[in-house]
């Protein structure tokens, strides 16, 4: 055993000389003093593990200094152009790349998160590849469904599964996932090569510890701790490589679907009226939230682990084949194998189908939560109508749903177990015993085999170690059959979602009316010359094709200085197209600018639906449509809208503050739509405009500077002043209970949209029912203000109150009767005769209804006393009565006196 005084000296020098020569002489020296060999395998992976570590941390370094650097550079680029508002908007949006980028608050700095433009093309394609797998897979060309392939993996999954993989996951050859796959399986090879170095030496240890090799044993053990750093290293970084793969294929399917999802082309709302013939292929808008979340991660978490449980066990079960091929000849390893094989078919014929119940349980859990999350945004409501108990009722049987399959699949799993761990954990290793031993037992001269105890101890612990690590490998195998139907059926959901993206997606979406095929995807469109390529690569247009008598065969012109409806059916969009249920007939009308328009008319007539056809949310199924351009135009719909946010962000949205302040607009602007619409007194309430009920600190004095630094964004310089932009929750993180929507009055939510209408300033402005909510002063002023400031509005409401501030009124009396008329002074004087004549008949029925509660009252009155003077009357006899028997009694007294 080497003493401490001993090394020293070449410790001491090691240290002590720095030209690389003498340093690998002395490190050569150091190696033999100890007995190990420099070339040894345990020293030249640990020699390599430590170099690359080195150079793995110096690259890091390297990247973030350029990324510091760019980021000076491009501060320094901001200053200059920062002395007009405008350039800066321009420095801005002159990459397209910088269209993508989203900073993101991190660790006290601002992070640049650059995502790829979007590639519409890329979708057009993708769709034609779906289009192609559903007619080539979901239908035979006679109508008919394809036999169901009955495998260990099906075809249509793996078809599933390549899509996927090409659309989305790895796109092109030289992508990053490309590499980190590259490098995951690179380390998965290493692992199993440096397993069977640790076998070899697991073996070795023994042989040197039976025959008492004292010197060989303890270069055994530094060989040993050697081996343990690069083995380490690859676990970690298989774990790590695994994890990093999983969130890239998630962001790389989240990004893909949020693209389509949320364009221009409205899929989120949309969605809901796309319908598919097959089951397989119905998506349930309740859980789409589910969809797009939860079962993309589990998705992109199952395929990845997959590698793992099955890329692994694989290269193991390859190695070790080879390996064990020398030490127990082909037949024993043809055996090992042949036995997997019939395990392996009787498994996957006891399995139950994981694939049906996991994806059942997943349908249940996202019903579960979807009504919890229903509670949470009704709770006010619901406890108005004191429904708690119904609630209670419906959750329960709902959550008894879920739980009545859990119980049903563990169940079935306990079967299965059972016989998967009899065979897997007890079964293979026992056979492992059994073929490590033969050549021990049996000793041949071919086998290598000699009675040499030592030798034998050697061989037989490295092939039962071989033996039970690749019976490990192939059980892992068969435990990842629950991890194939788990992806097969995790894949169908996503593979689902992305079909109905893309059917919604498509320019040529006709509203849940499917094509000849029957695949939910539209076909051979006749294009209607009023729309262009680009406007079909934009988004819109899909309402000027026409298909088949159910289609939709409407015109839209836009930009119009104007609106104007020629014959226009309102339509609800379903199945039926053009046949589906009319709310309104024919809707003619034309309004210029500057003339405002009162749409009249009872509950549920369609006067919303008007709107949703003027904003291209329902298709135009016959009619013309002419339109101001989508810039000119606002839409301020019934139910205001809040987002977790700042009380600035309630009234800008959908800006975002740097947005606002790239656009010219201060705070102070923002304070003055605010007071002009008779709300001032909310930033006295709130304290300022930064207020967040989400957050609740930010804004506040007191807040902790390095807290309030890490919501630091970005500094923008407004007119030579800069202003630093936080945060305010435009994440939509609430840490907190209360929203915008809780905390102000219903009057206020709609106040606060007409800050929004003046805060974008669009010429034109289509209000649902703007002050249903707001008292008759506020509601003059409101409409003044609006007049006051130019705007061209149509407004849609029950209340004909509002008719003098609008110049037209279109009165929906029916389906069939809809009135267009000029509202001018004569028609006010008529309207307002009217009125008061109503107003005269109101106050004469309210005396009539007070004469006549009057003369009920007298007429009880006259009830009580003329029972009153009955009573007194009955009074007066029974008193008459009384008197006559005292009399009487008096008269008798006196007689028997
Ligand atoms: N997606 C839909 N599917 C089926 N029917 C719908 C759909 N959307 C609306 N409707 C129906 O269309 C009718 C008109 O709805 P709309 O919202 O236009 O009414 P409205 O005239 O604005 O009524 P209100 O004054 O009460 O707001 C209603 O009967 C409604 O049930």
């Amino acid at each position: 055993m080497p003493s401490l005084s001993t090394l020293n000296p070449y410790m001491l020098t090691l240290r002590k000389r720095k030209s690389i020569s003498t340093l690998l002489i002395q490190y050569t020296k150091l190696l033999q003093f100890l007995g190990l060999e420099l070339y040894s395998k345990p020293v030249l992976l640990f020699l390599l593990t430590v170099l690359s570590t080195a150079s793995a941390i110096s690259t890091y370094y390297l990247f973030k200094f350029i990324s510091y650097a760019k980021e000076r550079i491009r501060k320094r680029k901001l200053k200059e152009y920062s002395s007009s508002s405008l350039d800066k908007w321009r420095f801005y949006h002159q990459d397209p790349k910088r269209l993508r980028t989203v900073f993101v608050p991190y660790k006290g700095r601002r992070l640049e998160v650059n995502l790829e433009p979007i590639n519409y093309d890329r979708y057009e394609h993708d769709r034609l590849v779906l289009k192609k797998y559903m007619k080539d897979y979901e239908k035979l060309p006679d109508g008919t469904k394809p036999a169901p392939v009955k495998s260990l993996v099906e075809s249509k999954f793996l078809t599933k599964i390549y899509i996927i993989w090409k659309m989305i996951l790895i796109p092109r050859v030289f992508h990053k996932n490309t590499y980190l796959l590259l490098a995951h399986i690179s380390f998965l090879i290493a692992r199993t090569w440096l397993t069977l170095l640790v076998t070899k030496l697991d073996g070795q240890i023994m042989k040197d510890l039976i025959g008492f090799n004292v010197k060989l044993f303890l270069r055994d053990m530094v060989y040993w701790f050697l081996f343990a750093v690069p083995a380490s290293y690859v676990n970690s970084g298989i774990k790590f490589l695994t994890k990093r793969l999983a969130l890239n294929f998630r962001t790389n399917l989240v990004r893909y679907c949020h693209d389509m999802y949320m364009n221009s082309r409205l899929v989120y709302y949309k969605l809901q009226f796309n319908k598919n013939e097959s089951p397989d292929y119905q998506l349930s808008y309740q859980t789409i939230d589910q969809n797009m979340t939860a079962d993309i991660q589990k998705f992109s978490d199952s395929l990845t682990s997959l590698f793992a449980n099955i890329g692994k066990p694989a290269i193991d079960l390859v190695f070790f084949a080879i390996y064990l091929r020398d030490n127990i000849g082909t037949p024993g390893i043809l055996a090992i194998l042949f036995n997997y094989l019939i395990t392996g078919i009787m498994l996957k014929h006891k399995s139950p189908n994981f694939n049906r119940l996991w994806k059942q349980r997943t349908h249940l859990e996202g019903i579960y939560y979807n009504y919890n999350l229903n509670l949470v945004n009704n709770c006010e409501e619901i406890s108005f109508y004191k429904g708690t108990k119904f609630e209670k009722s419906k959750v329960y049987r709902i959550f008894s749903d879920l739980t009545n399959h859990i119980v049903c699949e563990i169940q079935e799993r306990f079967n299965y177990q059972l016989f998967e761990d009899y065979v897997l954990k007890f079964t293979w290793p026992a056979f492992g015993y059994v073929f490590a031993g033969i050549p021990i037992l049996f000793e041949s001269p071919k086998s290598g085999y000699v009675h040499d105890e030592t030798s034998n101890m050697k061989s037989f612990v490295v092939n039962k170690r071989l033996i039970l690590s690749m019976a490990d490998a192939g059980s892992r195998m068969m435990y990842s059959i629950k991890n194939i139907n788990r992806l097969s059926g995790v894949t169908d959901i996503v593979f689902n979602l992305l079909v109905n993206l893309h059917q919604v997606h498509d320019a040529n979406f006709q509203y849940g009316v499917t094509n000849s095929q029957g695949n939910g995807f539209a076909s051979n469109f006749k294009i209607n010359s009023f729309v262009s390529h680009a406007q079909l690569s934009t988004g819109y247009g899909g309402n000027a094709i026409s298909n088949t008598s159910k289609g939709i065969d409407g015109t839209i012109q836009r930009s119009y200085p104007g609106l104007r409806m020629e014959k226009i059916p309102v339509i609800v969009p379903s199945l039926d197209g053009v046949d589906g249920q009319h709310l309104l007939n024919n809707l003619t009308f034309n309004i210029a600018k500057n003339q405002n328009l009162l749409i009249l008319g009872k509950n549920g007539i369609g006067k919303t639906a008007i709107v949703r056809i003027i904003s291209e949310l329902w298709p135009l199924y016959s009619g013309l449509l002419s339109k101001p351009a989508s810039s000119d135009i606002y839409y301020a719909s019934q139910r205001p809208y809040f987002i977790s946010g700042s009380l600035r962000d309630q009234i800008i949205y959908p800006l975002s503050q740097i947005q606002m302040l790239q656009k010219g607009f201060t705070d102070d602007d923002i304070i003055g739509y605010l007071n002009e619409v008779g709300l001032g007194y909310l930033l006295e309430r709130f304290g300022s405009l930064d207020y967040n009920p989400g957050i609740d600190t930010l804004g506040n004095e007191d807040e902790d500077e390095a807290k309030r630094k890490n919501r630091l964004i970005d500094e923008v310089v407004v007119n030579g002043v800069t202003i630093e932009v936080y945060d305010s929750n435009m994440g939509g993180l609430v840490e907190g209970k209360k929203t915008w929507f809780s905390l102000l009055s219903g009057g206020e939510r709609q106040k606060i949209a007409f800050a929004r209408i003046l805060f974008h300033h669009k010429p034109f402005v289509v209000m649902d029912e703007p002050t249903s909510a707001i008292s008759y002063d506020s509601e003059d002023m409101l409409f003044e203000l609006m007049r006051k400031k130019s705007f061209t509005f149509i407004t849609i409401t029950n209340r004909d109150s509002l008719i003098k501030y609008h110049d037209y009124l279109l009165d929906l009396v029916d389906a069939d009767h809809v009135k267009f008329s000029k509202i001018d002074e004569e028609y006010l004087k008529y309207f307002e005769s009217v009125d008061s004549e109503v107003k005269y008949l109101e106050v004469e029925l309210k005396k009539m209804q007070q004469l006549r509660q009057r003369k009920e009252q007298l007429q009880r009155l006259l009830n009580g006393y003329e029972d009153g003077a009955e009573d007194t009357i009955q009074d007066k006899r029974s008193m008459k009565r009384a008197k006559n028997s005292v009399n009487l009694a008096e008269q008798k007294r006196r007689l028997q006196k």
